[in-house]
């Protein structure tokens, strides 16, 4: 029988704690690990990620764009990441990002979503901005193979603001109608298993408030969250259990520069100081 990805979520959440660390090779972080910019070199950064994180995190997030950036042999690189992210058993979520119309974002899912496809993740990052039925396929594809999506809904990034809390025909923000169709399809689910939670979740940032959106915690009770902007851009993992009040089990604390700045040798100390830190800061 298939497991539900709601459910290996939860699961992770009690063996491994909350904590997704992002793979997110940047040129002068490469610089500061002395790698090369290149395809090699993007393969070893993530190869000693997935190194630091296993038995230390649950999660990790690679950002594709950074492979995307060197080809078809950065996708070779990527591809030996996830290999080795799933021999580890972490869980992926491939930070993708892709969105269009529902026949071409039905590719986009086959191709992450697949088990056994060169490129197999647990979940992927998708933009239901052209319409949330648009992403159906892989909402379907994904229950039945026991993958999950992460909906894009309030992102971090202080300029999605005036998109994301534009009021559509229902009189919701963008990002409320996103969380609350979203939410149907988790209530709705015959595969969330008894851990009650669904394996479509949303992208909403530490760096937005979700009162300022209209969303309630009450839509998110279903939904896993991968909550993205601690560190780096500002969020604090104190705050996090106030900004997400209630649906705050269902947070994913998703951070990449801040723990990759402490370079090979001292990653897996950053991965364990993070984790200790979300540990405590929701019991
Ligand atoms: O709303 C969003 C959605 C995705 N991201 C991605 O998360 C990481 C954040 O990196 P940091 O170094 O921890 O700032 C990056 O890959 C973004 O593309 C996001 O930041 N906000």
């Amino acid at each position: 029988m298939t497991v539900s990805f709601g459910t290996r979520l939860a699961e992770a959440f009690v063996s491994s704690g909350r904590l997704c660390v992002g793979i997110d090779p940047h040129s002068y972080l490469l610089g500061e690990w002395q790698l090369a910019d290149s395809a090699a070199g993007v393969r070893d950064f993530g190869l000693r990620v997935v190194e630091a994180a296993h038995g230390r995190a649950a999660i990790i997030k690679p950002q594709v764009a950074f492979y995307e950036r060197h080809g078809s042999a950065g996708y070779a690189a990527l591809e030996d990441v996830l290999a080795a992210a799933r021999a580890a058993g972490l869980l992926v979520i491939a930070d993708v990002k892709r969105g269009d119309v529902g026949t071409s974002v039905e590719a986009y899912g086959e191709a992450w979503l697949t088990p056994g496809s060169p490129l197999e993740s647990d979940a992927m990052t998708i933009s239901a901005f052209q319409g949330v039925g648009s992403i159906r396929a892989p909402h379907e594809l994904a229950l039945a193979g026991g993958k999950g999506l992460f909906v894009l809904a309030a992102t971090s990034n202080p300029e999605a603001a005036l998109l994301q809390r534009a009021v559509v025909d229902t009189g919701q923000s963008v990002a409320a109608s996103i969380v609350g169709d979203v939410h149907d399809w988790n209530t709705s689910e015959t595969t969330a298993g008894p851990s009650g939670l669904g394996s479509t979740g949303v992208v909403i940032g530490a760096t937005v408030g979700l009162a300022d959106y209209g969303i309630t915690a009450g839509a998110l009770s279903t939904t896993p969250i991968l909550a993205p902007g601690f560190g780096h851009q500002g969020a604090l993992v104190s705050d996090a259990t106030t900004l997400f009040g209630a649906a705050s089990g269902n947070v994913i604390v998703s951070a990449s520069r801040s723990i990759l700045a402490a370079g090979p040798s001292g990653i897996a100390d950053a991965v364990e100081t993070q984790s200790r830190e979300i540990a405590e800061a929701f019991a």
